[in-house]
């Protein structure tokens, strides 16, 4: 069954895509935040297809050629001789379903959002909520308050991405394009590579700030 829109939903289309994913991935993992094959970056090129990284690759070291296509409803690959989709390709999937004007999608274990995720989850919170910094506004927070989910760690992904949907379901008042897994890392999107990777980068930061300041 394919996703329905009630516009055509946002797309990253092109021969660039496998190029641009690579070259995104490389930046990421260069700022420390895909270490060990960590983390997994997509895009939509078409309505029905997410171009995604392939499972277990070096991050630092992405190629176009680490790159699978897979149809966005299903997930799966499009060819049966290419590599693995991410084992993570069903959060990426919940992102595409849920908001039609996303095109990007980011995943990855950058330190700071790990350990506020984590912390808060060992304190029975599964929210968290950034009051004040002027970085919210980057996350299209305008009100000064931002909420993301700490979703927990299920070893089985699919149970991970079915709690993004039931959270996405929930609308909730402050949510940005981000969302965290405890013990494990953060999920960022937006409209191209460059929106999701800097939603990320605000995420990272408001985290550190949060830690920085014992909050
Ligand atoms: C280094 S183990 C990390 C994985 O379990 C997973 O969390 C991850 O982010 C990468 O998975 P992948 O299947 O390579 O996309
Ligand atoms: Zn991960």
């Amino acid at each position: 069954m394919s996703a329905t829109f009630e516009t055509a939903p946002a797309t990253h289309p092109g021969p660039q895509a496998a190029a641009e994913l690579a070259d995104a991935s490389r930046r990421l993992y260069r700022r420390g935040w895909l270490e060990g094959t960590s983390g997994n970056l997509s895009v939509r090129t078409s309505p029905d297809r997410i171009l995604i990284t392939a499972s277990g690759r070096d991050k630092g070291e992405l190629t176009p050629a680490d790159t699978v296509a897979v149809d966005a409803a299903s997930g799966l690959p499009v060819r049966d001789d290419g590599p693995r989709p991410s084992a993570e390709t069903s959060i990426h999937l919940a992102v595409y379903r849920r908001f039609p004007r996303c095109a990007a999608v980011v995943h990855a274990h950058s330190p700071y959002a790990t350990a506020l995720a984590s912390r808060e989850a060992g304190r029975g919170r599964s929210t968290v909520r950034f009051d004040d910094f002027e970085l919210i506004k980057g996350l299209g927070r305008t009100d000064g308050r931002l909420v993301v989910p700490v979703l927990t760690n299920w070893p089985e992904v699919p149970r991970i991405a079915a709690d993004a949907e039931d959270w996405f379901a929930g609308d909730p008042r402050h949510a940005g394009p981000v969302l965290l897994i405890a013990y494990h890392g953060a999920t960022a999107w937006g409209t191209d590579l460059r929106q999701a990777r800097n939603h990320l980068e605000c995420l990272e930061e408001l985290s550190r700030l949060t830690l920085l300041l014992d909050r």
